[in-house]
């Protein structure tokens, strides 16, 4: 029987003395985008490797799509499109050229592959480079290719490593696009990235992973809850002045209330606590103009796990 989507369970991976990947479960549902997110040398791309079936785990199990990419790795890349962080294409062949060739590599006839290689053309937006060598792109451009590449198999299960890195931000919105179309049809994505207010607009849930491991569900959930800033802006007046009736309305020491440019920042425990504040302030009458969670949350919780216990899970 077939289960969509990935799953892996105490997958483990070293590179002579360093542990790269040490303990990492995690399930990534078909219909959803998961980011990946953790610090730099967590073993993202080292994980991300194994999923692809590049690159053997020392223990563990993995699936894809049902498949085990250990023992049948042919199979798992016809499920599977993986769109690495650099782009290791054939520098002298054109974007066009690029395409058609891995079509080819997928068993696509001639004629399909050309067809299929002028979709993706269009969808990721590289119309005007088609004849151009791979080598001479930028690094968005070759970001887009990277991405067209990934795509040519049409397959239900995407591997992104850092996709947005390089991409100007129509780019990035094309892709957020691109990858919420890709999950309402079904397919399973899996990104990782290190721009987390971007991938907080495009993931449905998050794996977190810290020094080579997956950090469990409820230390997630308690790191989210932990206390995190909101940025308060008051109309007409700097931040300096309206700190007062800011403090005074939510019964705090104004010594305790920072202030950053136009800002007043105030801690809040939880989005509850931190709504309770904005009806006090207005029934305070304080003029607020804006108000909003300084961090988001991916970012929140990331900081969090970072600082509680040496991140280990
Ligand atoms: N081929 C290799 N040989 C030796 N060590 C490696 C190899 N590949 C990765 N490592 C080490 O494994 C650890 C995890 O690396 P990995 O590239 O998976 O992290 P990452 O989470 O993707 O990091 P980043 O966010 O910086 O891209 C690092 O300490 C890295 O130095």
């Amino acid at each position: 029987m077939t289960t969509p989507g990935i799953t892996a369970v105490g997958v483990r991976r070293s590179f002579g003395s360093v542990q790269a990947v040490r303990d990492v479960t995690l399930e990534a549902p078909a219909g959803a985008v998961t980011g990946l997110v953790g610090p730099n040398g967590a073993g993202k791309t080292t994980l991300l490797l194994m999923l692809a079936s590049l690159l053997a785990p020392d223990a563990g199990t993995i699936r894809i799509a049902g498949v085990d990419p250990v023992t049948d790795p042919a199979a798992a890349r016809s499920l599977l499109g993986w769109m690495p962080d650099a782009l290791g294409a054939w520098p002298s062949l054109t974007v066009r050229e690029t395409l058609v060739m891995t079509g080819r590599l997928y068993d696509l006839d001639d004629a399909a592959a050309r067809r299929r290689a002028d979709v993706l053309i269009a969808e990721v937006g590289l119309d005007g480079l088609a004849g151009a060598a791979a080598r001479v792109l930028s690094r968005g451009q070759k970001q887009r290719l990277g991405l067209a590449r990934a795509l040519v198999h049409d397959p239900p299960v995407l591997l992104l490593d850092e996709p947005a890195s390089g991409l100007d931000p129509q780019a990035r919105i094309d892709l957020r696009g691109l990858l919420r179309r890709f999950a309402a049809a079904g397919k399973t994505v899996l990104i990782s990235s290190h721009v987390l207010a971007e991938l907080e607009e495009v993931v449905d849930d998050a794996v977190f992973v810290v020094a080579g491991a997956t950090v469990g569900a409820d230390r997630v959930a308690a790191a989210a809850e932990r206390e995190r800033p909101w940025r308060i802006r008051i109309a007409g007046q700097d931040a300096r002045t309206a700190a007062l009736p800011v403090a005074q309305a939510l019964g705090l020491d104004v010594a305790l209330v920072p202030v950053d440019r136009r800002d007043i920042l105030v801690a809040f425990r939880s989005e509850a606590e931190a709504a309770e504040g904005l009806r006090r302030l207005i029934g305070a009458g304080v003029a607020v103009a804006e108000f909003t969670a300084a961090t988001g949350m991916l970012e929140h919780t990331f900081l969090d796990l970072g600082t509680t216990e040496g991140g280990r899970a």
